[in-house]
């Protein structure tokens, strides 16, 4: 990757090593941006609803699938390119939409931004984003999709939606795991809300400051957002919108064929990364029912819980034509803004890199579901 430091200028001073160059995995960023982050950010970004049982079970997943070599493929040339819904991307890893990245950097969105656009993938901005879409868009180079949360008031949610279609987003993700707001221990003690200063950009007159007790993200998802929302809304949303719709959130394969007869075009397999129903199955284990339901009419993706190469691969074995990664991107992000969100990507790919030449893989194609199979018990 090109660094202003590995330019053999000459410079007066010693270059400024990049904070996050000793950190070598996603869990070494989550420790770094632990030390960086306030309690009351770390908690927010880190939390899984009630007990945390299906945070657990995101990551326990993943142990439980082993990837069975083959040996003597010529993996001398590795291709990790792939499309998704029309949009190359240079890896099968994109961006999940996560919530007010000024929390973790002053940059925010826009580091994110301009890290997944030179990493060669897709960054998914939330409409909780601490920086409004078209400053999001005007930054990036990169594809952008947009994350739709459907409030009460329509008007607003057409708007969005517009707004998107207008700075040149290529698709619109609804999200369709939040009737209402999950219920995160930590946010509720610590009063979670924004600090002065931080703003949802894309909400005008929206507030979630902090002060009062309780969480004020879960008293504004109540008063604003639409627990009625149904698949009737689906087909209103298709309506107002030429972008393609991924709904993201399900996790059942009648779920998944309803989408696909109600137009979308791509299925994101989901539990909110354990922030919504605690006890909600863990993403790796719906896969496969996800995908057989989807029968190949549209791509599958799938988050929660992916921290390692293996995983991705795993993930793409049982099915997945990509995944996305919410709390690693936070922590690259925390740990070191724009620098640390690349880096994090960077370790995603060369991980998922040497598994798929490890495992007998040159290209995705060649990832099938013979390569991996559930650990002995
Ligand atoms: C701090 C945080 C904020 C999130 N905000 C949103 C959001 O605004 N919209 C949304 O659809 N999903 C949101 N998510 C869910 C992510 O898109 C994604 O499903 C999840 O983080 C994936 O799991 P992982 O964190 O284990 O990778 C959020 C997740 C986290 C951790
Ligand atoms: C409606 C939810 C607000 C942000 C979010 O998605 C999260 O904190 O998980």
């Amino acid at each position: 990757m090109h660094s202003s430091d590995d330019t053999g200028k000459t410079t007066l001073h010693a270059p400024q090593k990049d904070a996050s160059s000793g950190l070598l995995t996603v869990r070494d960023f989550e420790r770094a941006a632990r030390a960086a982050l306030s309690a009351m950010a770390y908690d927010y970004y880190r939390s899984g609803a009630d007990a945390e049982r299906t945070l657990r079970e995101n990551l326990r997943a993943y142990r439980r699938w082993q990837i069975h070599s083959r040996v003597l493929v010529d993996v001398s040339r590795l291709t990790l390119e792939t499309e998704i819904l029309g949009a190359p991307v240079s890896m099968p890893i994109l961006v999940a939409p996560t919530a007010y990245h000024k929390l973790a950097h002053p940059e925010g969105e826009l580091a994110t931004a301009r890290a997944a656009a030179r990493a060669g993938t897709i960054f998914t901005v939330s409409t909780l984003a601490t920086t409004s879409l078209e400053d999001i868009a005007r930054a990036s180079k990169g594809p952008l999709w947009f994350q739709l949360y459907v409030h009460k008031d329509r008007e607003l949610t057409r708007s969005l939606v517009e707004r998107a279609e207008a700075a040149g987003y290529r698709a619109i993700v609804l999200t369709v795991d939040t009737p209402v707001l999950g219920r995160r221990l930590r946010d509720v003690r610590n009063g979670f809300g924004l600090p002065n200063g931080l703003v949802m950009a894309n909400l005008v007159d929206a507030k979630v400051a902090a002060g009062a007790s309780g969480s004020a993200l879960h008293r504004y998802i109540a008063s604003r957002h639409d627990a009625s929302l149904s698949w009737r809304d689906v087909a209103w949303l298709r309506g107002i919108t030429r972008l393609p719709l991924l709904l993201k959130g399900i996790v059942r394969p009648d779920d998944t064929m309803l989408a696909v007869d109600a137009g979308a075009a791509g299925i994101i397999v989901s539990n909110h990364g354990a922030r919504q129903l605690d006890s909600a199955p863990a993403t790796l284990d719906v896969l496969p029912r996800v995908v057989e339901a989807a029968a190949g009419r549209v791509p599958v993706l799938v988050d929660g819980g992916v921290r390692w190469g293996t995983d991705v691969l795993k993930a793409l074995a049982l099915g997945a034509n990509a995944v996305l990664l919410g709390r690693p991107v936070l922590w690259g992000l925390a740990a070191a803004g724009e620098a640390g969100v690349l880096r994090v990507l960077d370790i995603l790919r060369d991980e998922l890199a040497t598994a798929m030449a490890l495992a007998g893989c040159p290209s995705l194609a060649s990832i099938d579901r013979a390569l991996v199979e559930r650990r002995p018990r």
